[in-house]
């Protein structure tokens, strides 16, 4: 499939620290591609970079065929949609003046206000002072700003790290939705549940280096012990996946003792901690 975002030997250097060392990675035209990190290792600033907002020191970028550090910012960023912490939304405008103002700015017809507010959920509220909004509403308030010139390729960097789970469900199925209908969605985040629901593959990112990168699914069947764990009614035990193991899942459910069978897989989380011996918060 096409690739959308190109990234080779990508390196950064803010003075004497190297940000990124040298990192590749591609993603593909219609996938939702995770970027997973602790804070520090670089997430923000590889998404600066991938949107124009930050210069890189060395190495090869594409992003929709252009190199954002020297792309000409009205081309390139009607192409895109960032959604970041600052995403300047006015509190003192109802949420449709401040879709509306956008409209004007960007140069986007005003019918396509209605269509986002129904895309992120806000339909009923677009007459709501910002301020009035909750935390999780006003980012979807945001998110409605960033879509409304219908970007190929959507980047957020934490776009639920300061939500509650209802929120945070509730953006996520608007990402799934827009994904459905075609968008690419470059996502940095520190929430491996968040990555493990939503992304078609996560690249995991340590001091500036990617030490993993393919599906959830494949990262979880690579670092899976093997194991099973079998519930029986005196408890649960560890099985094998060997004759042996399945000699004894056999008996038990001849012996109609057996309740649950649950492979062990490890969660994005656990792999994390594997390959770099750290936690991803
Ligand atoms: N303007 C800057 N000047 C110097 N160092 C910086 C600058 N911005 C970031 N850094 C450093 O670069 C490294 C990567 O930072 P970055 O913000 O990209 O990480 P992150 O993964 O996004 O973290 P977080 O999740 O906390 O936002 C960190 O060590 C950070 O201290």
């Amino acid at each position: 499939m096409q690739s959308v975002i190109e990234v080779e030997n990508l390196e950064k250097l803010y003075k004497n620290k190297q940000a990124l060392k040298k990192i590749s990675f591609q993603v593909r035209h219609g996938e939702i591609f995770g970027f997973l990190g602790p804070s520090g290792s670089g997430k923000t600033t590889t998404v600066k970079i991938l949107t124009s907002l930050l210069l890189y020191t060395s190495g090869r970028v594409k992003v929709l065929g252009i190199d954002p550090g020297r792309s000409r910012p009205s081309e390139f960023l009607s192409k895109i949609g960032v959604l970041t912490d600052n995403s300047g939304i006015y509190e003192r405008l109802s949420v449709y003046e401040n879709l509306e103002l956008f409209c004007r700015l960007y140069s986007v017809p005003e019918r396509r206000i209605e269509t986002v507010l129904e895309a992120v959920n806000l339909a009923e509220n677009k007459h709501t002072q910002v301020g009035q909004l909750s935390k999780g509403m006003k980012q979807r308030v945001t998110l409605a700003r960033t879509i409304l010139h219908e970007p190929d390729i959507l980047f957020l960097d934490e776009p639920t790290s300061a939500l509650d789970p209802v929120n945070s469900g509730r953006i996520q199925e608007t990402l799934r939705e827009m994904n459905r209908k075609g968008t690419t969605i470059f996502l940095t985040t520190h929430n491996m549940q968040e990555a493990e629901e939503l992304c078609d593959r996560v690249a995991f990112l340590n001091n500036g280096e990617i030490s993993a990168l393919d599906t959830p699914q494949a990262l979880r069947l690579q670092y899976s012990d093997g194991s099973i764990t079998v519930t029986t009614r005196q408890g649960k035990q560890l099985v094998q996946r060997n004759e042996t193991g399945a000699d004894l899942i056999k008996e038990l459910m001849y012996s109609d003792n057996l309740l649950a069978i649950n492979s062990n897989e490890p969660t994005l989380g656990d792999i994390f901690v594997k390959l770099t011996g750290r936690g991803l918060e």
